[in-house]
């Protein structure tokens, strides 16, 4: 056993850290999936994960089906008595027809009764075999499903920053393969409650075989094998059959097949980096969720349902299957043996019954420590999944600090004070003592050459990510003491790396504010704002059209939401152009933009791919919406490289190298001379 160093850990999150403690290297991680060597050091850190969080794990699996994990766990201690058993009762067999043939009154009835007595034993033995698999089953995918749905709950609750940290990444990557193991896909092989409860049969069969060497060694032989017997003929009486339980409604293919689309689309959307920032803004979190989760359902049963039927087909054969006959012949096989030795004390029984129980000793101890290795890597798994259900949200303030958002009826005002932002990796910060002040209902054109900050700072403001120095202040609260869900309510906005779903254009558009989904009212009246009802009057299916954003997305993370079986909206799916997508993401952010509570619209390069028809029409609605006749005004902010478009803003910011280098308006800007005026003038 190797040696570790110590280090002091107290949550689960630092017990999984100080398991990555390379122990060949000091302040060296193990990459994450690797298996952790067995030392002292690290066996306490198991142990303490074992403490911890085993009793959270198995009360939660417990909590799905009680009765049948309590019957599961009987069965599988059950069936570790099996082979013993059968050791003991081929023995017996073997004994009675050497003293039959010892007694010289062997007969063909003799003989066939002793198989009879055989052949129901073994029956027995399948009889178990296939109840405890068939609960098992159901255990299994209610267990899947429910680490699952943790799983994707993780994932859709943390946001930009935490998902920026290394570590964190590294912990959901062992916490998802604690889950897949659970789907025998694991590296580490599977530990599941199956393999809590392969242990204890291994343990009870360990215990039986030495129980039966003991009574082959002392001669106290009947007593326990009438128990045994016993209880291997008492037990499946009192278990009901799933399959009469079974609910075996028809299955329809389309309704799986859909399913099993939005399972991936939303696992997609879920685990997805390109898309975390319209998730967090437009709040898609529990609408991912419930919609995978109500997909995965449909998915996990109709793959019991068809399991079901395979096995309600398969029992007999199952049954004959699992008739051990070749065993039964390998005792039959002695017979002879014992016709030729006519021995009157000599019990081939007793001997061949120690042989075996040696071997199979020996043989389970090895299963067991194989067991049992297996499980203790997956314990560190088990710590990275029960510490990634606690990871705090970067942005989430401080309970005894949360301040609730107020609807500012004139607009979102915002300060920012000494704002600095450097992105994880970065040596030079993307955002740089940034100090500005947006009056309540104001328009601000943000603009500034490649790479100066304007999309990192549009990301503070959104609360998408946090600033490291500095305050920024909305509505003159912290922006760190609201929520962000909250705070994203009050917001709309379009990103310039906005999202492109493989979706219809009715979901492309309506995720801005998922809930109106399928009003048609607010989706017509968010595309008109945008200026896209044209191209959606031109789709051969208008809303409900599919789109093709592969052939026209050139991003690394644009993987296919892959449609099984090549479907047939698969063959139909529209492609668009750059300025269509464009208008699609801009008909998104007015989904919500025009909402009562919107304080706050932010548009980053909201025209860079549109004709002038287009960009007019899109300002035009912006300002129908953020200065209606009648109604609160809305803060409007966009960053663009237009200059013609930026002179109509109130105020315009111009940015360098990470800050702001010039603040006013147009006119003012320009009899400054400076930057933005000789940018200005180099445009028109
Ligand atoms: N995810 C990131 N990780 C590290 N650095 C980044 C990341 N995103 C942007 N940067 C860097 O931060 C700086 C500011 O980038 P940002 O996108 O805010 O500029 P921008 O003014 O919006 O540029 P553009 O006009 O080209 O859109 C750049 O130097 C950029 O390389």
């Amino acid at each position: 056993m190797a040696t570790c160093k110590s280090t002091s850990a107290d949550t689960v999150f630092e017990i999984w850290l100080a398991s990555r403690a390379n122990p060949n290297s000091t302040g060296q991680r193990l990459p994450p999936g690797s298996h952790r060597p067995l030392c002292s050091r690290k066996l306490r850190l198991a142990l303490r994960i074992l403490k911890s969080c085993s009793a959270e794990i198995f009360g939660m699996l417990w909590s799905l089906h009680p009765w049948r994990i309590g019957l599961t766990l009987a069965l599988e201690i059950i069936r570790g008595l099996s082979p013993a058993f059968k050791g003991y009762s081929q023995a017996l067999l073997i004994n009675e027809v050497q003293r039959l043939i010892i007694s010289r009154q062997f007969t063909c009835g003799d003989l066939l009764h002793l198989v009879g007595a055989e052949t129901t034993r073994i029956g027995f033995e399948g009889l178990l075999d296939y109840l405890a698999s068939s609960s098992e089953d159901v255990i299994h995918s209610s267990t899947q499903f429910l680490l699952e749905y943790k799983q994707m709950q993780q994932r859709v609750r943390l946001d930009v920053p935490t998902l920026n940290d290394p570590v964190i990444r590294d912990l959901l990557h062992e916490s998802e393969l604690f889950v897949r193991s659970f789907n025998g896909m694991s590296s580490f092989g599977l530990f599941s409650t199956f393999d809590l409860t392969h242990i204890l049969s291994l343990i009870s069969e360990l215990v039986s075989h030495l129980l039966i060497l003991a009574s082959v060694t002392s001669g106290d032989f009947h007593l326990h094998a009438l128990l045994l017997s016993l209880i291997l003929s008492v037990l499946p009486l009192m278990l009901g059959s799933r399959h009469a339980q079974a609910d075996l409604e028809g299955c329809d293919d389309s309704v799986e097949i859909r399913a099993l689309v939005t399972q991936e689309k939303m696992h997609f959307l879920a685990y997805s980096n390109s898309h975390r920032p319209e998730l967090a803004l437009f709040g898609l979190g529990p609408w991912i969720l419930q919609s995978w989760a109500q997909a995965r359902k449909t998915m996990l049963k109709s793959g019991r349902q068809e399991s079901i039927l395979k096995e309600a087909e398969r029992i007999p054969s199952y049954l004959i299957s699992n008739i051990n006959i070749s065993g039964l012949l390998f005792v039959m096989q002695n017979i002879p043996l014992l016709l030729a030795t006519h021995s009157p004390s000599a019990s081939l029984g007793n001997f061949l019954l120690y042989r075996n129980s040696i071997e199979s000793l020996l043989f389970t101890i090895r299963r067991l420590l194989h067991a049992i290795s297996m499980a203790y890597q997956n314990i560190f798994l088990m710590a990275a999944f029960c510490a990634a259900s606690s990871i705090k949200p970067r942005l989430h303030p401080d309970d005894d600090n949360v301040v609730q958002y107020k609807n500012n009826p004139g607009g979102m005002s915002i300060t920012a004070r000494n704002l600095t932002y450097t992105y994880p990796g970065s040596t030079d910060p993307a955002v740089k003592d940034v100090n500005i002040t947006i009056n309540a209902g104001e328009s601000i054109a943000i603009v500034g050459f490649n790479g100066s900050g304007k999309s990192t700072l549009a990301k503070i403001l959104l609360r998408i990510l946090d600033h490291d120095s500095g305050e920024l202040l909305v509505n003159d609260i912290d922006i760190r003491r609201y929520w962000p869900e909250e705070f994203h309510a009050h917001v709309s906005a379009a990103f310039q790396d906005f999202s492109k779903y493989d979706a219809s254009v009715r979901e492309n558009i309506a995720v801005g504010f998922v809930e109106e989904l399928q009003n048609n009212d607010a989706v017509e009246s968010a595309v008109h704002l945008a200026g896209a009802a044209g191209l959606v009057r031109s789709l051969a299916q208008g809303l409900e059209t599919e789109l093709d954003f592969i052939s026209t997305s050139s991003r690394s993370d644009a993987t296919p939401w892959a449609s099984p079986h090549g479907t047939k909206s698969e063959l139909s799916r529209h492609g668009l152009s750059g300025g269509e997508w464009q208008r699609i993401a801009l008909s998104r952010a007015f989904m919500r933009a025009n909402r009562p509570e919107v304080d706050l619209i932010l548009f980053d390069e909201p025209t860079s791919s549109l004709d002038a028809h287009a960009q007019k029409r899109v300002f035009d609605s912006l300002q129908t919406i953020s200065r209606p006749a009648s109604g609160a005004k809305k803060t409007v902010i966009y960053i663009t490289h237009r200059l013609s478009t930026a002179r109509h803003a109130d105020k315009i910011v111009m940015m360098d190298k990470g800050t702001i280098v010039e603040f006013g308006t147009h006119e003012e800007l320009l009899t400054r001379n400076g930057q933005y005026a000789s940018l200005y003038k180099a445009s028109v």
